[in-house]
């Protein structure tokens, strides 16, 4: 058989929570929802979405992963101005999921894998980070696990932390959007330094206890006074599932970066997911919200390059249906 997939590369890579409740800006960890991307050398642009979810989005060189991928090309001195994309994902987009982070990621990496994959992983960190602002988010996606950063404005750092093995993860989503500009937009100016002190305690906390295992700490731990008290008008419902989740049995719960998503960490050995997960429901048709659940594992590979016909992508399925 011809290999039809000759020249074109196809990448893997996983949504992210953002903050895990106090670490704004600096905490996330990658979740077991996925955007793929194909991408080879075209005589023309040309973008193609597989399956929903991609309302809105242009499919021309105004595509946010055509521009990440023209950035990667610069950074690697090649010049590759025309490109056929495809892009098929899971992850709901302005939902408190890293769409933006894990498209960004997505093109990114598709293209340095097309060139040869010049470009280092820290130095595509950095170029993403550059573009997103938020470590959290596309550290998560491109190293998978926990991820702890600081951004300079030109540089991250950053510790990647292996999640435990017992966590898993219950995301609430609501059905509205909420984009992340519109969520940062309600955030104070100026904090006090009892709330700078909670926060940084907490947050340093909640890594400590991450990387230790120490799932006993994520109840205190992954309360914040920096975001969350100020986002809960947006999230109607929010505030009494943060209050409330761990007596149904979470281990600690936060909104997931931006929000709407509502996130609880769960011992995977818990007996009450399934009285978590009702209570969380309840708690957003008492606020006349439609929300669905989603059972999460981390990700612990963050973006890969894939090979062989997938079975529902992209390219060549695409290509197939054109000429039929
Ligand atoms: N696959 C994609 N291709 C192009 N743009 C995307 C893609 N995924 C997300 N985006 C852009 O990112 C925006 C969502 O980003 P944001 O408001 O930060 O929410 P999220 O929490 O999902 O990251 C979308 O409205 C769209 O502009
Ligand atoms: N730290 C950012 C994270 C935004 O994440 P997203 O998944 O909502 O894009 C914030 O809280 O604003």
């Amino acid at each position: 058989m011809k290999n039809e997939n000759a020249g074109s590369v196809r990448v893997r890579v996983p949504a992210s929570t953002a903050n895990l409740g106090p670490g704004f800006d600096t905490l996330g960890m990658s979740l077991s929802l996925y955007i793929w991307v194909e991408m080879r050398r075209s005589e023309r642009t040309l973008v193609h979405f597989s399956g929903g979810g991609f309302e809105g989005i242009p499919a021309d060189k105004d595509n946010l992963i055509y521009k990440v991928a023209q950035l990667v090309f610069k950074e690697a001195g090649v010049e590759i101005p025309e490109l056929e994309i495809g892009m098929r994902s899971d992850i709901p987009l302005t939902r408190g999921l890293g769409s933006s982070a894990s498209a960004i990621i997505a093109g990114m990496a598709a293209a340095n894998a097309l060139i040869g994959s010049p470009v280092s992983k820290d130095r595509l960190f950095d170029l993403a980070t550059g573009l997103e602002r938020h470590p959290d988010n596309v550290g998560a996606s491109l190293f998978g696990g926990i991820i702890a950063a600081a951004w300079d404005g030109e540089h991250a750092d950053y510790v990647r932390v292996e999640p435990p093995q017992n966590l898993k993860v219950l995301a609430l989503i609501p059905e509205f959007e909420l984009a992340t500009s519109a969520a940062r937009a309600v955030l104070p100016e100026q904090l006090s330094i009892q709330d700078a002190v909670y926060n940084i305690s907490r947050s340093s906390l909640l890594t400590a206890a991450l990387a230790s295992g120490r799932l006993d700490l994520l109840a205190s731990a992954m309360k914040d006074r920096l975001h969350q008290p100020y986002r809960a008008a947006l999230v109607p419902g929010m505030e009494k599932i943060l209050e409330q989740a761990t007596r149904y049995g979470a281990l600690g719960a936060a909104l997931s970066g931006a929000g709407p998503t509502l996130l609880a960490l769960v011992d995977r050995t818990s007996s009450e997911c399934d009285r978590l997960e009702a209570f969380m429901q309840s708690v957003m048709s008492e606020n006349g919200i439609q929300a669905r659940t989603l059972w999460l594992e981390p990700d612990l590979e963050g973006a890969v390059c894939e090979s062989g016909i997938h079975p529902d992508l992209f390219l060549e399925t695409i290509k197939g249906e054109i000429s039929s």
